[in-house]
């Protein structure tokens, strides 16, 4: 059963520390797994990626066969019914139409000195985007991964999608045409992440790897950041939904099950302000897990990890809200606009009873890769940003030097580091002997 909580009740706030702190990440000796997986990978390149391939995703390949051909690609596209390919398409241009919006602007201008100053942002050159293949496949990933790495002007973008057992989703494959993605690899897991950042004998190595996936991918991204850069560790799906009792119970209840449904590490919470509709809520999940596909993983985590919390009021709830920084928030209130600006931490809101946190998964535009485990307090969703980077550039004038080099040759010389004070001492003296102006 999930937890059933009320802020009036005197052991509420210990029962609400509790929940935050559930521990949803895999088992411990995950890490040292995927640290003997990065290390063959390294040592042996291709022959480790296809053992390891072979051993978790019971697929034999060969170094030729680690990347999908022209030809199969081809192939599975023209599998792909028309209507799924018309809602990739629509998918994909609503992502790339709202990630245009990020684009960051270059800067320059002159200060008093006369000195020109500025920044400007270029691309990685080449970024490996994960997908997770494991228990389910994800064509919306690749897009949402693949469509602002494009925006961002990336050169070379290459895909790592696991196909147990040799099961590919056509849609994977349309997905990485329609966003433009250069190569799909059909290897996933850590040793798709240590192939992505080291490079093996095919393989080349990326700058930037982006993309969610299970404990062991989100251990091997942790492990060779550094080596590469990495977007976030998007671990198990998370929604917090606010409603009052003016909402269909069973809308909201699928609205939970909608991210409970992805693995049962997943956490679904209601906050309502209404405890009858709280409970009607709760009765109208179990229906809904009568007959869901995916019940056993949504009956799972809902039973684990859920929670129906009543407040005294939706003042109350946003404060509790604020403390989950939950992944995605929903508010299906009678003014969203109004509760949202008592919002300070989530990954994504949702405004509205007519805006089911699904649209943000699939066509709404915004990115679904969004931070979990409260990280969304100090950290954002997947965007252009994150494929860009930025250099500052300063140029300073003989008189624009003259002005400002006496204060760095002082702070030179009280860090003692003379080579520092004298490169600008050497230009002041030429300025003072008469030198260029
Ligand atoms: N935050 C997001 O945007 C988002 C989107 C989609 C999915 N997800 C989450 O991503 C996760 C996807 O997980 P998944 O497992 O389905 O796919 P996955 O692709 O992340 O992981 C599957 C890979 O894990 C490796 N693996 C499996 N068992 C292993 C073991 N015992 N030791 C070493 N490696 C092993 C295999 O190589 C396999 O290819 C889910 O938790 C899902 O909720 C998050
Ligand atoms: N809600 C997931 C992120 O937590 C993203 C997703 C992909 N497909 C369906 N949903
Ligand atoms: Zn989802």
């Amino acid at each position: 059963m999930p937890q059933f909580l009320t802020t009036a009740d005197p052991g509420f706030e210990a029962a609400f520390t509790a929940l935050l702190g559930l521990k949803r990440e895999d088992a411990p000796d995950v890490d040292d797994a995927v640290a003997a997986i990065i290390a063959d990978v390294r040592a042996r390149g291709d022959a480790a990626v296809i053992e390891l391939t072979a051993k978790f995703d019971r697929l034999d390949l060969t170094p030729a066969t680690l990347a999908f051909t022209p030809a199969e690609i081809e192939a599975e596209c023209a599998r792909v019914s028309p209507e799924d390919r018309a809602a990739l398409e629509l998918a994909a241009e609503r992502i790339r139409a709202y990630h245009a919006r990020q684009l960051p602007e270059d800067a320059q201008w002159q200060d008093e000195h006369g000195a020109t100053l500025g920044w400007r942002w270029t691309p990685v050159s080449a970024a490996g985007l994960y997908v997770p293949g494991g228990l389910a496949s994800y064509p919306s990933s690749v897009l949402m991964n693949a469509v602002p790495a494009r925006v961002a002007g990336v050169e070379r973008l290459v895909i790592c999608c696991p196909t147990p057992g040799g099961v590919v989703n056509p849609l994977v494959l349309l997905a990485a045409r329609i966003a433009g993605v250069d190569t799909v690899y059909r290897i996933g897991g850590a040793q798709a992440i240590a192939a992505l950042a080291y490079g093996t004998q095919t393989i080349a190595p990326v700058d930037k790897i982006t993309g969610p996936g299970n404990a062991y991918v989100a251990a091997a991204k942790r492990r060779v950041f550094g080596r590469v850069g990495i977007d976030m560790i998007a671990g198990p799906s998370e929604i917090l939904v606010i409603a009052d009792a003016q909402n269909d119970p069973d809308w909201i209840a699928l609205d939970l099950l909608s991210q409970a449904e992805h693995d049962e590490s997943a956490q679904s919470i209601l906050i309502t302000d209404d405890a009858a509709f709280g409970r009607a809520v709760a009765a109208a999940v179990d229906k809904r897990l009568e007959t869901l596909e995916r019940r056993a993983i949504a009956a799972a985590s809902w039973r684990d990890n859920g929670a129906v919390i009543v407040t005294r009021d939706l003042d109350e709830a946003a404060q509790l809200s604020n403390r989950v920084a939950p992944e995605h928030l929903e508010l299906c209130v009678a003014d969203p606009e109004a509760l949202a600006t008592r919002i300070t931490h989530a990954g994504a809101i949702f405004l509205g009873g007519w805006t089911p946190e699904a649209i943000g998964d699939y066509v709404g535009g915004p990115n679904h890769v969004l931070p979990t485990a409260r990280s969304a307090r100090f950290s954002s969703g997947l965007s252009v940003m994150d494929f860009v980077k930025r250099t500052t550039l300063a140029k300073m004038t003989p008189g624009a030097l003259a002005a400002i080099g006496p204060a760095a040759e002082r702070l030179a010389i009280s860090e003692s580091l003379q080579a520092h004070g004298l490169s600008v001492r050497a230009r002041l003296d030429r300025l003072n002997d008469g030198g260029e102006r």
